[in-house]
């Protein structure tokens, strides 16, 4: 972690940043929400972008994603109506446990959308990573074979997307706590949702940075995955400086908004870098290392218009130069300091005999599951209420 002082110096935090009940956010509306949405920014910056394509979703296979049960299509489609092939890892049909009858298709409903994410998948090289508008099924990746958001078929990515409660976030609360009011259904029915593929690469999680913008001015930089990665430390310098020439050169006069979050992928040899994604400046991002407070009241270098006589001109320039936005790093001892030996997204995660179990397709394993991430949700809500309490 530097100080953002014009130094290159990690510092260990003892303590994880406070999380304050109230915050200085400024509003935050609708279209807010909407210009971090990938299919508002691909088109502007597909250049910069791993390789991605963009299908968008009819409201019925919206429904599909919003059903409760997971039944997938048959794997053999040659009758696209109802198949003998039983399919669904978790099939909720009413024919379970009647092995003659037939299964039902639900993409019979859908069945171009289908039929071009399969394409897409083709057109990609036959892996990608899905993500809906806004998010990725990071949270679901238990449930997958590859134990992971690798998907070779249309039913690998539609178990991930209706496990995913990231993805029922996108679908239902997209615009919760925006200032312009409660989504109604009709709003979120013109919410314009996208299937993003994203061709699948092999990604170096150490190389993951999110970007904090406020004011259109870069302020700070940290990891995203959440584990000590010393060699980083020997790169501070030159990554903070790629990333700013990044901004700088790419995002800083075309994003529409002047407080936005963006991360980055910074592959070896560490000199191209990629956008992933943007997300709102806004309490439903993670801050990651920062917290909010910090991030919102941070002091940065104020730039002044042709009112200064020459000499203050000039040390206000090298006030300037000196600042750097702040980059934070973890160091060796930080992850238990921040209380992240835990892995991320535990709390959707289910102990591994559960989830093997679930994948001999037992139907009531699915229920388990469900009850066990609620009570893994209940557990956590009463630890932040005990904690508040104290
Ligand atoms: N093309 C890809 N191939 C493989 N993995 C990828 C690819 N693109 C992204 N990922 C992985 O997926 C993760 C999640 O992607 P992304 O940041 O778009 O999701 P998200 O839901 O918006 O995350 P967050 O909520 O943290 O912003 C990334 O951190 C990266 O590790």
């Amino acid at each position: 972690m530097s100080t953002g002082q014009g130094e290159s110096v990690a510092t260990a935090v003892a303590t994880p940043p406070e999380q304050p009940k109230q915050l200085p956010f400024p509003p935050v509306t609708k279209q807010h929400i909407l210009n971090c949405s990938y299919h508002s920014w691909h088109p502007r910056y597909k250049a910069i972008t791993p390789k991605a394509r963009l299908i968008p979703l009819p409201e019925a296979f919206l429904s599909y994603l919003r059903e409760d049960g997971i039944v997938l299509p048959p794997e053999d489609n040659d009758n696209p109506e109802w198949s003998d092939a039983d399919s669904g890892i978790f099939s909720g049909a009413d024919n379970e446990g009647d092995e003659d009858a037939p299964t039902y298709d639900p993409s019979t409903h859908w069945r171009e959308t289908h039929e071009v994410i399969e394409a897409v998948i083709e057109e990609l090289g036959g892996k990608v990573a899905p993500k809906m508008n806004w998010s990725a099924p990071k949270d679901a990746t238990w449930i997958a074979a590859t134990n992971s958001m690798e998907c070779r078929t249309p039913n690998d990515i539609y178990l991930l997307l209706k496990s995913s409660d990231f993805v029922t976030h996108d679908l239902q609360h997209a615009f919760d706590d925006t200032a312009d009011g409660e989504t109604n259904m009709s709003e979120e029915i013109s919410t314009p949702y996208h299937l993003v593929l994203r061709k699948w690469i092999v990604l170096n999680p150490s190389v993951e940075f999110r970007c904090f913008v406020r004011d259109r001015k870069l302020i700070a930089i940290c990891q995203r995955d959440l584990n000590h990665f010393e060699f980083l430390f020997k790169m501070e310098d030159k990554l903070r400086q790629s990333i700013q020439e990044f901004f700088d050169g790419k995002l800083r006069d075309t994003f529409p908004d002047p407080n936005f979050t963006f991360d980055v992928y910074i592959p070896p040899p560490h000199d191209r870098v990629w956008l992933v994604d943007f997300n709102p400046w806004a309490l439903r991002t993670d801050p990651l290392l920062f917290s909010w407070m910090e991030l919102l009241t941070l002091d940065t270098p104020v730039e002044t218009q042709d009112t200064a006589s020459p000499e203050s001109e000039e040390s206000e320039d090298d006030v300037i130069d000196l600042w750097q936005p702040e980059f934070r790093l973890i160091r060796r001892d930080d992850p238990e300091a921040y209380g992240f030996a835990t892995p991320q997204y535990s709390a959707h995660k289910l102990p591994r005999d559960v989830v093997d179990a679930s994948r001999g397709g037992e139907g009531m394993m699915r229920e388990f599951a469900e009850q066990w991430k609620e009570a893994q949700r209940l557990s956590e809500q009463q630890g932040n209420e005990d904690s508040e309490n104290d």
